[in-house]
């Protein structure tokens, strides 16, 4: 697909997809309560087979989470407490993505689960769960510096343990605003979860059917950001659907992108992003992504192309996801002359030497952040973009809703 700027301000408003980590939650939360509305679903792949797989389960022995982390990750708890039978199974990619620690932990609590393949990665053998007879708590120690994800899938079975859960998180806890966003969701739904520093407990008791309008998508919103910093002066957007006080932890991308010119104005339902002059830099600037590693991508590409070197801490977890997000960075920034150069010690430097878009071809690596990261550019310049229909997992109208703001986007390969 072809993808280029016709000139002139970048000006409108643009249409979010809800937030993909909220509707999953939701929707597992809704199961064990039995009940509730779930509003704002998106078209998003990964909620909607999320949604499908949920519906499907009582009657199946055999699930495909696909390529969908928190869906293979989420159903896995929540399949074992339900006392479900059969395989769970994903793509190539995410049998390369780990799952031990989840495992490990949930046979602790109970669950039998066994691997088909290679041990510490799905597909997984689901076979019931013999829940002890406690009265206590379950007492977990789990690793946190590996993925968020166990953590909540954890977190959201808690209740359905017989004298509830007690987790105590041990390494360097990435994506913690992740295990926020669970808790929140739990509270809402009547769960009774307390969080005291790396120790969290959830007590035992049913979830209340509770109905939830599921806000827009702030890792999707960091596209437009990434847009506006690009964009010629005088540009501005709208984006609709987004709360000041949001559970997602990616709203950071507001603080971040101030950086790089573009100032955030809260609306009633949505925000204002403006770019403004850039204040001449000095030294580099260092921004951990500990918290928010999807937006990793989107800021290195910005800064990269605006020639302002950041230095990008906290990216461990980006090799175990889509792809190995560092490798694919590294080798997409060096078509336009940037780069992404390790410096050791878990730094990364954004920078670039000529930075200059003309006519090159994005490999997107089956990663919907590689191709939605890398669109920005074409305000520089035209720009080829491989398998674009990646974008479907979490932003299946993205391309659409580019080409309503102006792009010219030509499908022919
Ligand atoms: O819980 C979630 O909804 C997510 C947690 C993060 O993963 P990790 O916890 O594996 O970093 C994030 O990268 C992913 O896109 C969504
Ligand atoms: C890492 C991501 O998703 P998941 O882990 O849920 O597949 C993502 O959307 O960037």
């Amino acid at each position: 697909m072809h993808l280029s700027w016709p000139g002139g301000p970048l000006r409108g408003t643009a249409h979010l997809p809800a937030s993909k980590s909220e509707a999953n939650r939701a929707l597992i939360l809704r199961a064990l309560a039995g009940g509730g509305t779930i509003s704002n679903l998106s078209d998003a792949h990964d909620t909607q087979l999320m949604n499908r797989l949920l519906a499907a389960a009582p009657g199946a022995d055999m699930l495909d989470a696909e390529d969908a982390g928190t869906v293979m990750r989420f159903l896995t708890a929540y399949l074992a407490v339900t006392n479900w039978r059969g395989t769970l199974t994903g793509t190539a990619r995410m049998q390369e993505r780990p799952i031990g620690v989840l495992v490990e932990a949930l046979r602790q609590a109970g669950a039998r689960i066994s691997y088909l393949n290679q041990e510490g990665y799905p597909p997984l053998d689901i076979s019931g769960f013999a829940a002890a007879e406690a009265t206590q708590p379950t007492e977990l120690t789990v690793r946190g510096d590996i993925s968020s994800q166990y953590i909540s899938a954890l977190l959201m079975v808690g209740p359905c343990l017989p004298g509830g859960l007690r987790l105590r998180l041990t390494g360097h806890v990435g994506s913690r605003p992740y295990i926020h966003m669970t808790v929140a969701l739990m509270r809402l739904f009547g769960a009774d979860c307390a969080i005291d520093g790396e120790v969290l407990t959830v007590q035992p008791g049913a979830y209340r059917p509770t109905d939830y309008v599921v806000e827009a998508d702030w890792s999707a919103a960091s596209y437009w950001y990434a847009l506006v910093a690009l964009a010629p002066a005088g540009s501005e957007i709208t984006l609709l659907g987004l709360r000041q006080q949001s559970f997602q932890g990616d709203q950071a991308i507001a603080g971040i992108m101030a950086h790089f010119g573009v100032k955030t104005t809260f609306l009633s339902d949505g925000v204002q992003l403006q770019q403004q002059p850039l204040a001449p830099q000095q030294d580099a600037l260092t921004l951990d992504f500990t918290d928010c590693p999807d937006l990793a991508q989107t800021v290195a590409v910005v800064a990269a192309a605006l020639n302002r070197p950041v230095d990008l801490t906290g990216l461990e977890s980006l090799r175990i996801k889509e792809t190995d997000r560092i490798t694919a960075l590294q080798t997409e920034l060096a078509k336009f002359g940037g780069s992404l150069r390790d410096l050791g010690a878990g730094r990364f430097r954004s920078e670039s030497n000529g930075f200059s878009v003309a006519h090159q071809s994005v490999a997107t690596y089956h990663d919907h952040r590689m191709a939605m990261a890398f669109a920005p550019l074409a305000l520089r310049g035209p720009l080829r973009i491989e398998s674009p229909a990646v974008v479907k997992k979490s932003y299946p109208q993205f391309w659409k809703e580019l080409a309503q703001i102006g792009f010219v986007i030509n499908e022919a390969d």
